[in-house]
């Protein structure tokens, strides 16, 4: 049995169990169980929870890994960061210039600066360079207990140097891992950490995380992203019950170093925040992806694997913009949009619905939920947000504001005749969605100047489900887009026997498709989401 307490077992209202070893130790973490015995931290009369992540790993000068990396993605995931440093590399674009490794003892010396005094929910590893800073690590967090620990067994880094050498290794396996929630090795450290046998295949992933488990930690990534030949990205999750194979679009860039260090972060932030493992990875590999999609075109240093940008969701703020962008306009590509009646017709709840749309690959959920009530509305809101959110996935509501801002949707969809785009943003404020439907240049033209952040347009084919809708077809279609700077995303009849005509559309603006009856007035929401998904990545990766 792992001496830290597993991430699902404690319930949310608990940060310190009441045997915690912390909370004796650190005389305020114990004022606060006593005085309040829930989730936070009394400071001057007010409580604020900080979750919070200690990163032990290694500091990168070139800025695009190791504690730099973890920093960068804890502050992206809004976790506070504490850091103990183990060694310092000279690095760069180019590759690992020098390594400088911090003695054991003062490596132990941050970890009791900080442990002693600060609550630390999850402590995340990256660089251990020695087998003295393995040995100090596992004592500390015996000595001061966390709710749960990641392990990043760095051993190389993406230039192909050595960052931690084969002496770590026995107590890797003799004491950290056992200590592990998740351990997240790639294909190369799970070889070597399996005793140097070559990983080729996602079977042979499989296999790796099965025997990676065994050597304690709770929870097994196999991180895919190296293997040869593959145009996706699939990473295999072990839990010692059951595998996940997770899989995300391969970005093309030379942008890559620190993924990571900054994967591992974010897991940790998410477990942080009290996320369960596999939504905690599910949420990091989103976050990579769309971190990748917008910095892949960056420059910065000379060498083959440059670092990515960590806060694209301030984007526009950085550009001088006023609107703040957490909007990833390539989640348009497959925008689920529910309907009551076809649910009531099948006998599904929304919840199902949702649930069946997003196991099937839809990058966007819309509830649009006409005739039920508000309050009926708003339960079924609240936990299709908590399912989606669990994925990574943005929910918008359709129509009402009220029960956007009551459930702290990600956003609204408004029409031509309903809240006008600019009323909506003034009530939602700046990091909200913003969706408008347009069917004329001008409509388009206007949606950038009230500020929504993507274009509905259609219906581009005739549709039963909305009535009275009249249709732009594919020229109208071309027009909205280019007439805006925005992303459109297409709606109205649209299914698995048209979408190809959609994206073949040769405008850079046009990000996807939006389907109601093709998804839900279909016996099986889930193989219908993931045809047209499949469909729709490779029509996207033509486009690009
Ligand atoms: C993505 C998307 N585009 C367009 C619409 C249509 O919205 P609206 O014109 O307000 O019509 P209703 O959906 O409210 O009937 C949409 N919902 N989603
Ligand atoms: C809501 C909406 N707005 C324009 S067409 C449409 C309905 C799209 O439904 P379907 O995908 O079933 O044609
Ligand atoms: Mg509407």
């Amino acid at each position: 049995m792992n001496e830290l307490c597993h991430i699902r077992s404690i319930p949310s209202s608990c940060f310190c169990s009441p045997n915690s070893k912390t909370s004796q130790k650190n005389p305020r973490q114990a004022l606060v169980k006593v005085q309040a015995n829930r989730v936070s931290i009394s400071m001057h009369n007010s409580e604020m929870k900080v979750p919070h992540v200690l990163t032990v790993a290694g500091s990168d000068s070139g800025g695009g890994a190791g504690i730099q990396a973890d920093l960068k993605a804890c502050a992206a995931r809004r976790v506070y960061c504490s850091t103990v440093i183990t060694a310092v590399t000279a690095q760069n674009t180019v590759g690992v210039q020098g390594v400088d490794i911090v003695p054991e003892e003062f490596v132990a010396e941050q970890l009791r600066s900080v442990l002693s005094d600060m609550h630390v929910d999850v402590v995340k590893t990256g660089m251990l360079p020695s087998p003295g800073i393995v040995k100090v690590l596992c004592q500390s967090l015996r000595e001061f207990p966390v709710r749960a620990l990641v392990v990043d067994p760095v051993m190389v880094s993406t230039s192909g140097d050595v960052l931690s050498g084969p002496s770590v290794l026995a107590g890797f396996r003799e004491e950290l891992l056992p200590l592990a929630d998740i351990v997240t090795p790639n294909i190369k450290e799970a070889a070597v950490l399996l005793g140097g046998v070559p990983l080729r295949s996602v079977s042979d992933m499989r296999a790796a995380a099965k025997l990676i488990r065994d050597m304690g930690p709770r929870n097994v990534l196999v991180k895919g992203g190296d293997l040869p030949d593959s145009s996706d990205s699939t990473d295999v999750l072990f839990d010692g019950e059951e595998f996940y194979e997770l899989r995300s679009s391969r970005v093309n860039t030379r942008n890559t170093h620190g993924t990571g260090c900054t994967l591992a972060s974010c897991i940790a932030a998410e477990l942080a925040k009290g996320s369960s493992i596999l939504e905690a990875v599910r949420a990091s590999k989103r976050f990579i992806e769309t971190a990748l999609d917008y910095s892949k075109d960056l420059v910065i240093g000379n060498g083959t694997q440059g670092p990515f940008d960590h806060f694209f969701a301030l984007k526009n703020i950085s550009q001088n913009s006023t609107r703040q962008d957490k909007f990833n306009p390539n989640d348009l590509l497959l925008y689920a949009v529910t309907d009551s009646r076809m649910n009531r017709k099948w006998g599904r709840s929304i919840l199902d619905a949702v649930k069946a749309a997003i196991e099937g690959g839809a990058t966007i959920v819309q509830l649009r939920e006409k005739d039920v009530e508000t309050q009926e509305f708003l339960d079924a809101a609240k936990v299709c947000l908590e399912v989606c959110h669990s994925y990574g996935v943005p929910l918008i509501i359709n129509d009402r504001i009220d029960v956007a801002l009551a459930c702290d949707a990600d956003g609204v969809h408004v029409g031509q005749s309903d809240m006008p785009a600019h009323v909506a943003r003034t009530l939602l404020g700046p990091e909200k969605i913003v969706g408008v439907s347009c069917k004329t240049p001008e409509q388009a033209q206007q949606a950038w100047i009230d500020g929504a952040d993507y274009i509905g347009c259609g219906g581009v084919y005739p549709t039963t489900t909305k009535e009275n809708n009249s249709t732009v077809g594919l020229d109208g279609l071309k027009e909205v887009c280019l007439a805006s700077k925005l992303p459109v995303v297409a709606i109205g009849g649209i299914g698995p026997s048209n979408a190809h005509s959609i994206m073949e559309i040769d405008v850079p603006n046009l990000k996807g498709v939006a389907v109601v009856s093709a998804l839900f007035d279909r016996e099986c929401i889930l193989t219908a989401t993931r045809n047209l998904h499949s469909l729709l990545s490779e029509a996207a990766k033509l486009k690009k």
